[in-house]
């Protein structure tokens, strides 16, 4: 029996609906197999910078590094640039829980799964065998890159005597390109045993190192095939011939864009969960951060529309990698397999011959089919 502590940070927009219907699946997995989790809220996002004036504050961070795990719904909300009146953005709850505890390795597993092939774009015989993970590097890079005149800041719009100008900066250390592509390999040699590194090799000198930890690297595992692939050349692949991929690993910011567009593959960017890894240990395995790969869609939040898919599997990921709970993380797939093989759709993924039902119901069809199931 697993008595774990959860953090839940339902965050802004949809985040607090799809979360809602990740709790459900957690509170029915606790009922099925007897399991009691200690499930502690805390404020991120907008509520958080109107009610303790930053987008996640001290405590709340100090519930999640005492948790075995978090369960982040999404944030945002404001209009691009940054906060108002110079301010706080939601964005950074994320990338203070991400920097903070070390997370550098972010797994977003993409499958077409059949009975959704209608719903997406790409056609049925494009999809058939799509079966990969993202390996995404989330600490470092664009998102966090340090400016030679501000230590610490990534990024800068300046006033100069030629006008204004803006930087950003991407820097990776051969270290943190070597943790994040050792747990790509490792994570291949569980799954199909390819690796492809994605990068802008022509280009850039940050993927220039890339290339060559990921050749030095590769000797750590001969039973491993790895290629290199352009980041352009990859965005192609991943619609020309996407079941040519099982391990993709690469920097945040390409992560970032190819995971959107490979979303796509399963019909929507609602269908993806994601977990956030570094290397602290807790009882049941690695303390982790869970959320959707979605943003807080605000042109849909409030109205029941979101789809709550990528946050259930997320929570099934949870169950995984940091409860150790890898029977009870199976039948919580299997649920939401189930629910779509039925024909039961949100909007997003609707095609004709489904049912169209809202988040809510959603989450209870998931929910009642993890109870019986
Ligand atoms: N991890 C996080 O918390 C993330 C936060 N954001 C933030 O979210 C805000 C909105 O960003 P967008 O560019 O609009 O990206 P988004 O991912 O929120 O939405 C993009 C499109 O996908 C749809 N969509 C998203 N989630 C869905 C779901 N569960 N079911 C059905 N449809 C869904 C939306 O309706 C929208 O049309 C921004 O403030 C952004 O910074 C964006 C990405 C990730
Ligand atoms: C706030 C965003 C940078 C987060 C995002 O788009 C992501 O992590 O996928
Ligand atoms: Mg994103």
């Amino acid at each position: 029996m697993s008595d774990a502590t959860i953090t839940v940070l339902q965050g802004d927009g949809v985040g607090p609906e799809v979360t809602e219907q990740a709790l459900r699946a957690l509170r029915a997995v606790e009922d099925v197999y007897g399991h009691s989790f200690a499930v502690h809220q805390g404020l991120v996002g907008l509520d958080a910078i109107a009610a303790e004036g930053a987008a996640i504050s001290d405590a709340t961070f100090e519930m999640c590094a005492r948790s075995d795990a978090v369960l982040f719904g999404a944030v945002g909300g404001l209009p691009a640039g940054g906060g108002p009146d110079g301010g706080p953005r939601p964005e950074q709850a994320l990338f203070r829980l991400r920097k903070e505890f070390d997370f550098f390795a972010n797994l977003r597993p993409v499958r077409s799964s059949e009975p959704m092939y209608g719903a997406s774009p790409v056609k049925p015989e494009y999809l058939k065998g799509t079966d990969m993970i993202f390996v995404r590097e989330l600490s470092a890079g664009l998102y966090y890159g340090r400016l030679e005149s501000v230590p610490g800041k990534p990024s800068e719009i300046r006033r100069t005597g030629r006008g204004t100008e803006a930087v950003d900066t991407l820097l990776y250390t051969e270290q943190e390109i070597e943790r994040v592509v050792r747990a790509a390999f490792e994570i291949a040699e569980r799954r199909d045993r390819k690796v492809t590194s994605v990068d802008k090799a022509n280009v850039l000198s940050s993927s220039v190192l890339w290339r060559e930890v990921v050749e030095q690297v590769s000797h750590d595992h001969p039973a491993v095939d790895h290629e290199h692939m352009l980041v352009d050349t990859c965005a192609m692949e991943l619609i020309r011939d996407p079941a040519r991929f099982d391990v993709v690993v690469t920097e945040n910011l390409f992560g970032d864009i190819l995971t959107d567009e490979a979303s796509m593959l399963t019909g929507s960017i609602g269908m993806l969960p994601s977990a956030s890894l570094g290397t602290r240990r807790v009882e049941g395995g690695l303390f982790g951060l869970y959320e959707p790969v979605h943003g807080s869609a605000p042109d849909i939040a409030g109205q029941d529309r979101a789809n709550p898919v990528g946050a259930v599997l997320s929570a099934a990921l949870l169950l995984r990698h940091s409860l150790g709970l890898e029977r009870e993380a199976a039948a919580v797939e299997a649920a939401v397999e189930e629910v779509v093989r039925l024909g039961y759709r949100t909007a997003d993924v609707h095609e004709s011959g489904c049912t169209v039902v809202g988040t809510r119901e959603m989450g209870g069809l998931i929910r009642e089919t993890l109870v019986r199931g």
